[in-house]
């Protein structure tokens, strides 16, 4: 089952993998002829209503590969305003060609003919609310047609996602849908075929540039919108709760603060004007500060609990008592990480371990990416938590669906870098699903330094990639 907002995800990856969405149009057309040659026999009488959208893309192509047949195009407004190139393209073609096609620009001039079988493809994942016209007259004149009707990836006017449809919506008997089931179809009282369209699997598994379609900026924002990050850490370390926080800053968030041993606030200062630091008493972390933290922790969207906290006992005890008690969403990373699998918390948990960390965690050890996956998956069910797992493929499971990120270089095993990535995913973790977050987390700061490599080569130091956050998040769309 897919909905729509990942459908476009994964269709951007198919394209970032080499497969562009003509090519996969061309796939759906294709599905769609084999539908309408399963349904009606050749010589049989078709009409196409197409759409101005990708929807009716897919049936100009399907008409390419129905010559035998007696078919009939009705386009749903002036060519001119067909909404993408590659639709526009198909349409060309049908009129270079010279086949039956023509546009209808007003309702009162749509005829539908006495069609053996008609087509719709009006509107697909597209639609926006009640059908508009002269599209609505035409889901009418389809409904009152002595004829089976093919719907073209889902029934036009119907909002699979929803399940619902706004206004008028086309009764389909037949419905041939692309990559996957959508989640209302199911629903409906008509036969769904789902047709393979070539997407390869890597689009679904790798993290890609599609994903970054999740991030978006409302212009209408307010300051809190993208979230405020609680960094807790410092402690035997300095550097890597300061650069958790800028990178979290980076990464979108609002704010980020700093609750950090007393020792460390000092020098924070000094890494970026942008910390705010919130300090608690002594030189490391200790049971005592516990509820000052959850105090502060409960005024921000998310906590990135670890860079730079060691490993001192009362550290770990201090860590226990706050997850135990915590019920947000946090990002566990560094020493903070041995505790997770004995402590008992209801709070929303997203690890990044790297495999030694994984290791000592009592995690799966395998050197093959898809094996790990496999482990990885089962280990973050066991735990009831999102896994981040940082190498070469970085693997993210919730237990269920399997994400592997595969950004980054050798440049990247500099220190630090694991910080910046539990910043970005802190602050994404705040406005995004915590599987998602850490899916983008971990492309993005492997992008970043993707970035840093390209202009400098290797020898980089991790607050390099600061710099290179936000072009990894926004520069490629
Ligand atoms: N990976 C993918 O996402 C693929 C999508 N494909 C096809 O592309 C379709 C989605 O294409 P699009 O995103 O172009 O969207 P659609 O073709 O579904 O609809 C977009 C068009 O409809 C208009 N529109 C929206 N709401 C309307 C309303 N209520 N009344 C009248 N007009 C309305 C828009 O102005 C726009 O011109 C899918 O359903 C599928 O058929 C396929 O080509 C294969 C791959
Ligand atoms: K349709």
């Amino acid at each position: 089952m897919i909905t729509s907002d990942r459908m476009a995800v994964v269709d951007r990856n198919a394209a970032a993998l080499g497969v562009p969405q003509k090519q996969l149009m061309e796939s759906s057309g294709h599905a769609v002829a084999r539908e309408v040659r399963s349904l009606v026999d050749p010589g049989a009488n078709v009409t196409v209503v197409a759409g101005r959208g990708n929807n009716g893309g897919d049936a100009f192509v399907a008409v390419r590969f129905l010559d035998d047949y007696d078919v009939s195009v009705r386009l749903l407004g002036r060519p001119e305003s067909i909404s993408t190139d590659i639709a526009r393209e198909n349409w060309d073609a049908l009129g270079s060609a010279e086949y039956d096609a023509e546009s209808v620009g007003d309702s009162r001039d749509f005829d539908l003919g006495d069609p053996d079988l008609v087509v719709d493809a009006m509107l697909g994942t597209g639609v926006t609310g009640a059908l508009r016209e002269p599209e609505a007259t035409a889901a009418r004149a389809i409904n009152d047609a002595d004829c089976p009707v093919l719907a073209v990836d889902v029934p036009s006017g119907f909002d699979a996602d929803t399940g619902e449809a706004a206004g008028v919506a086309v009764d389909a008997d037949h419905v041939v849908t692309f990559h996957d089931a959508k989640p209302g179809l199911g629903d409906l009282d008509a036969r769904v075929t789902v047709a393979d369209i070539g997407i390869p699997e890597a689009a679904e598994t790798f993290v890609g540039p599609g994903d970054l379609l999740r991030l978006r900026r409302d212009s209408t924002s307010h300051k809190g919108d993208h979230g405020e990050v609680l960094v807790v850490g410092g402690g035997p370390y300095t550097g890597a709760p300061a650069l958790a926080a800028q990178a979290a800053l980076r990464g979108g968030a609002d704010l980020a603060r700093v609750a950090c041993p007393q020792s460390v606030a000092r020098e924070l200062q000094g890494y970026s004007e942008n910390l705010i630091v919130r300090p608690f008493a002594g030189d490391h972390l200790a049971p005592d500060a516990v509820e000052h933290l959850l105090e502060l922790a409960r005024e921000h969207d998310t906590v990135v609990l670890g860079p730079g906290l060691g490993a001192a006992d009362d550290s770990l005890d201090a860590v226990r008592a706050f997850l135990t008690d915590y019920e947000g969403r946090a990002v566990v990373d560094a020493d903070a990480l041995s505790v997770v699998p004995e402590v008992e918390t209801d709070a929303d948990l997203l690890c990044t371990p790297h495999q030694g960390e994984l290791r000592k965690m009592g995690g799966p050890e395998a050197s093959d990416w898809r094996e790990r996956a496999d482990l990885v998956r089962e280990f973050a069910r066991e735990l009831g938590h999102v896994l981040l797992v940082k190498g070469a493929y970085d693997v993210i499971s919730d237990g269920d669906r399997v994400r592997v990120g595969r950004t980054g270089n050798p440049g990247m095993t500099v220190g630090g870098t694991g910080d910046v990535l539990a910043g970005v995913t802190g602050a994404l973790a705040a406005t995004q699903p915590s599987l998602d977050a850490a899916a983008i987390g971990a492309y993005v700061n492997g992008r970043a330094g993707d970035l840093v490599a390209e202009e400098s080569g290797y020898g980089m130091v991790a607050t390099d990639l600061l710099d290179r956050v936000p072009e990894a998040m926004w520069g490629e769309r």
